[in-house]
């Protein structure tokens, strides 16, 4: 285990344990995913490492009010402040809607994982990227403090971590972190990997039409930012994406 995971490893442990008498269920995210009429999981970010601040001056109660106008089942919500502009408020902001929210970062210290909960996330996103062969441990303490792990893949080698992971949200990011490039989305070669998992396909959907598409293309859920952060109406952007 690397820096600063060390001290979770008695969690760790329990929860392995835990895990293996009894099988988990779904918690509040993922049952939001799945009984949805739009399985959108929508963003709150001002900024991105690929475009810098975009959104400077976006308040989070008029957009996200917004997004449970359009009938988003859940909420992203970026933690991390440099390059995404994150803002501890956004959560007390986000929490009064009542939709279950994924902390949004480059999660790699336990420190992280405490202020998700802190902060009053259902869900917090593990980058395989990020991760690596922690990917499980992380994913393993998540659920030992009450978080569901949301397990982001981009490359087909990261998938066996991701497995190990036990996680039931498995995120599929098109965007390469290392150069923003975007590549494909297929689910299948996900679905044979991970048969009971919600599929979430993530980045570079521009419009609704682009949303429409990823959720009959076979992916369970997405999870869209910056064409929601820069509509005018993002509410009827959201109700023109539904099926
Ligand atoms: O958005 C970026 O520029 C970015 C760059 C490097 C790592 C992660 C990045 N974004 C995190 C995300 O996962 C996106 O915010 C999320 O999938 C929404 O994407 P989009 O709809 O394209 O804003």
């Amino acid at each position: 285990m690397g820096a600063g995971l060390g001290i979770l490893s008695d969690i760790v442990a329990a929860e392995r344990r835990r895990l293996g008498a009894e099988p988990e269920g779904p918690g509040p995210f993922e049952r939001a995913l799945r009984g949805a009429a739009l399985p959108v999981i929508a963003e709150f970010k001002r900024a991105s490492p690929s475009l810098g601040p975009f959104a400077a001056d976006a308040d989070p109660a008029e957009r996200l009010g917004a997004y449970v106008r359009g009938g988003a089942a859940c909420f992203s919500v970026l933690a991390e402040p440099a390059r995404f502009g994150g803002r501890p408020g956004d959560f007390e902001v986000a929490r009064r809607f009542g939709r279950p929210i994924l902390y949004k970062g480059f999660v790699c210290t336990p420190g992280h994982l405490r202020e998700a909960l802190v902060l009053g996330a259902q869900a917090v996103l593990l980058i395989a990227r990020v991760l690596g062969d922690e990917l499980p441990a992380y994913a393993f303490a998540a659920r030992a403090l009450g978080l569901e792990p949301l397990a982001e893949i981009h490359a087909a080698d990261e998938i066996p971590a991701v497995q190990a992971s036990g996680a039931r949200l498995v995120g599929w990011n098109v965007r390469d972190l290392s150069d923003f490039s975007e590549g494909p989305a297929d689910p299948g070669p996900l679905r044979a990997a991970f048969p009971e998992a919600v599929l979430i396909r993530e980045s570079g959907l521009k419009d609704a039409a682009a949303i429409r598409a990823a959720l009959a293309s076979g992916w369970d859920a997405v999870l869209a930012g910056e064409a929601l952060m820069r509509a005018p109406d993002p509410a009827a952007l959201l109700a023109e994406a539904r099926p």
